[in-house]
Parts: structure tokens; sequence; C-alpha cells
């Protein structure tokens, strides 16, 4: 078995996907979380200066789609051809979009911008973005893409929590069921859970 480690912050967010992937293809991992205070001694060693990081025997890896995908064909969760993979692609990437405009809005540093851009995207674009998602999982089975489990779930149910965080929607269980079924259904896979139960608690 490789000796892998996953550097990330002590949250869920972009690090949890990998993480559960891991967990759910029986991989033992090191699940390093490192404080705030530790990153900008940490930045310039890793490959893109973000985290989260996966180093499997000594080589490191960045991008956290990239790293899922690779798990999810590894573990036997990614598209049955090219198409079914351009699929699930598609789909992530769709999700990716919802969760940088979020960002771009939670993060933005001057108040009153980010008053305007929350509200733009409380009222104007997520009631569409959150649509369409409700859309795409009711139609893929309660799945992101290709009506079945595949890596791009994983992403999804790690960054739940951080996604209702970003847009402000506490609600969004009971706003939009399909997607807490999803996180829901990722988490309770044995495997899975084993892992989610031994963790570190957090927010999000
Ligand atoms: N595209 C990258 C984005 C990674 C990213 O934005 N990481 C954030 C944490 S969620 C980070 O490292 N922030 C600290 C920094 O940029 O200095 C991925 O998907 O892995």
């Amino acid at each position: 078995m490789p000796k892998v480690t996953v550097t990330y912050f002590n949250v869920k967010g972009l690090g949890e996907g990998i993480r559960m992937l891991l967990a759910y293809g029986g991989q033992e991992f090191e699940d390093v979380r490192i404080e705030k205070e530790q990153w900008p001694e940490l930045k310039p060693k890793t490959p893109f200066g973000q985290l989260p990081m996966v180093e499997i025997d000594g080589k490191q890896y960045a991008q956290c789609v990239a790293i899922c995908r690779y798990l999810g064909r590894k573990y036997g969760l990614a598209g049955a051809d090219i198409e079914e993979d351009l699929i699930i692609d598609q789909n992530m990437d769709f999700f990716n979009d919802v969760r940088l405009k979020a960002a771009s809005a939670h993060y933005e540093p001057d108040e009153k911008l980010k008053a305007t851009k929350v509200e733009d995207l409380k009222k104007n674009q997520l009631p569409l973005l959150f649509g369409k998602l409700d859309e795409i999982i009711q139609k893929n089975n309660g799945h992101l893409a290709a009506g079945k489990l595949t890596w791009a779930d994983f992403i999804f149910a790690g960054m739940y929590d951080a996604l209702k965080m970003l847009t402000q929607t506490p609600d969004l269980d009971e706003k939009y069921p399909s997607f807490k079924k999803l996180r829901d259904t990722v988490c309770a896979l044995p495997k899975v859970k084993a892992f989610i139960d031994a963790a570190p608690k957090t927010d999000y």
C-alpha cells in the first residue's frame, strides 16, 4: 500500500472529498490539519501555494478535482466511458462555478462591495444556480452525474457545509432536500462513515 498524506486546514472544504475517497478506497493516510500560523512557512513548499496537497510515496500533488478524479479512477468511481467522464467533469465544473461565485462574494474584503455582491448572489444568482444543481441531482438518481455514485459526489459532500456557509444559506437542507440527501448518501458509506466518526469535528 502506498504511503499517503493529505495536508489541509482543519476544515472539511476542499480537503474532505479527498479524505473521504481515500477512506472509501481503504487507503490508510496521514490526515495532517495545519493551523493558520503554520501556513506561511508551508505555502512556498506546496506545488501551487495552495492546499489541499496530497503526498503519495513522497511525491506531491495538488488541485482537489484532479486528485479526486484520479482516486475515482483508482477506486471504480469514474465514468464507464469517456462520454460519461465528460458529463462528470461538466457537472463538477458547474458545481465549482457555484462555489467560486459564492466564495468571491463571501471573501470580498471591501465591506460595501461585499454587501452588494452578497445581495446579488442571493437574489439574482443562487436561485438559478441552485435550481440547476437540484435539477441535475434529481435527474441523476440523487447523484451529481452519470446516475450513479462517482468521485464528484465526494467533492459535493465534502463541500456541502462550506457551501452553506459561503452562500449564507443555513436552511439549505430544507430548501433543496436533494443536496442534503446526496451528502448523506456519501457520508453513510460504511468506510466513509468510519472515517467521519473518527475525524475531528468541524463546522464546514
Ligand atoms: N483549485 C485549488 C484551489 C485551492 C484553494 O483555493 N485552497 C485554499 C484553501 S480552500 C488555499 O490554499 N488558501 C490559502 C492561500 O491561497 O494562501 C483546488 O481545487 O485545490
